[in-house]
């Protein structure tokens, strides 16, 4: 036990990221289950710069090897898991809803097929805005979720960034009263302007830095707000904040993604505060339900400086966990400018 104490002590020192020696023994417990880094990150649900450190750390101490693309456990490292008990992962996740309590069925289904085929043509993710969109059956299933917790049909709903093309998907339903989106990426707005024509989905598009205050005409005005923030507490406190500041009243919804792949329990617990301080109320937590394709800048990241091996992504790896709060008596929104970076911190490596 000692061993993983003094590992997590270090790799902590070297990386500024909070860890424990549970961050350690789930590194061995996915070593076991694959050699493949992306994968390993995805099993340990634990910070990328984290997890990267600590295969380096093992490796020094001749636990794991670096053989070409793949990460091993010696035959120290096989002696090593084997005395200490630790046991490979194991998963019971639904294979009906893929873990996520929804399925796209009934009037969705219709809505979602258009929604695949309009989607091909979509601008691709960008680095400079930590673009990384999910996929077109995922942005459905949050469809699925709002509808089941009837935060969708005669609503008003704003969209805060819409790389998930989530406007769209929610406008094709016919269920929403009406779909604002504010997005910064003026290829985005054009690009649901132009479906939005073509298909009189009649959405509410515009270009919007939502590091600056909400046009007057939204704030306080919608139902229900979605958006999939960066992984930094000051993108938390924007987006989110933002979102909030659309909001009409008590009893309303918001729906975002907080990954484990760039926040660490330790960021966790201060978002939750702040979700808190904003005088909203954690409805649901949905682990692993958003599932980011593939971005083609991987080699610009931080997190490609940081792998043990470079061998580009082959499956999805970057997951978000689907929140949904409500406002309750008190709520207040956040909605004055936001200075300095949102985009880095000790912990992000997509950006
Ligand atoms: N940089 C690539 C991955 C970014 C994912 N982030 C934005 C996603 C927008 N759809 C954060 C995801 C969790 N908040």
């Amino acid at each position: 036990m000692e061993f993983l104490v003094k590992i997590a002590r270090e790799a902590e020192e070297n990386t500024q990221v909070p860890a424990y020696p549970v961050s350690v023994e789930k590194v061995l417990k996915a070593v076991i289950a694959t050699g493949d880094f992306w994968k390993i990150v995805d099993l340990c649900d634990e910070p990328l710069p984290l997890v990267a450190e600590i295969l380096k750390l093992l490796n020094r101490e001749g636990i794991v090897a670096f053989e070409g693309s793949q990460i091993l456990l010696t035959e120290k490292g096989a002696d090593f898991v084997k005395k200490l008990g630790i046991e490979p992962f194991v998963s019971h996740k639904c294979s009906c809803c893929n873990g996520r309590g929804v399925v796209i069925d009934g009037e969705l289904k219709e809505a979602f097929e258009k929604f695949v085929e309009i989607q091909k043509n979509r601008p691709p993710a960008i680095h400079c805005y930590d673009q990384g969109y999910v996929t077109p059956e995922n942005s459905f299933a949050r469809v699925a979720l709002a509808d089941d917790r009837g935060d969708l049909r005669g609503k008003k709903i704003c969209v805060l960034g819409d790389d998930d093309l989530m406007s769209i998907a929610l406008a094709l339903t016919g269920l929403p009263e009406k779909v604002t989106i504010l997005e910064i990426d003026e290829r985005l707005i054009n690009f649901i302007k132009e479906v939005s024509d073509k298909y009189g989905l009649n959405i509410d598009a515009r270009v919007h830095d939502l590091r600056q205050p909400l046009p007057k005409d939204v704030v306080g005005a919608y139902d229900t707000f979605f958006c999939d923030p960066p992984e930094t507490v000051e993108a938390i406190k924007a987006f989110v904040g933002r979102g909030v500041a659309t909001l009409k009243s008590e009893r309303c919804a918001g729906y975002f993604g907080v990954t484990r792949r760039e926040s660490s329990l330790d960021k966790w617990r201060k978002i939750q505060k702040v979700l808190l301080d904003m005088g909203l109320v954690i409805t649901d937590l949905l682990h692993n339900f958003n599932e980011y394709v593939n971005w083609d800048y991987y080699e610009e990241m931080r997190g490609w400086q940081l792998t043990p091996v470079k061998e580009p992504p082959k499956e999805i790896w970057y997951k978000s966990t689907q929140f949904r709060v409500e406002t309750v008596r008190g709520f207040k929104g956040f909605n004055e400018p936001i200075v300095g970076d949102i985009y880095n911190d000790a912990e992000s490596s997509t950006t």
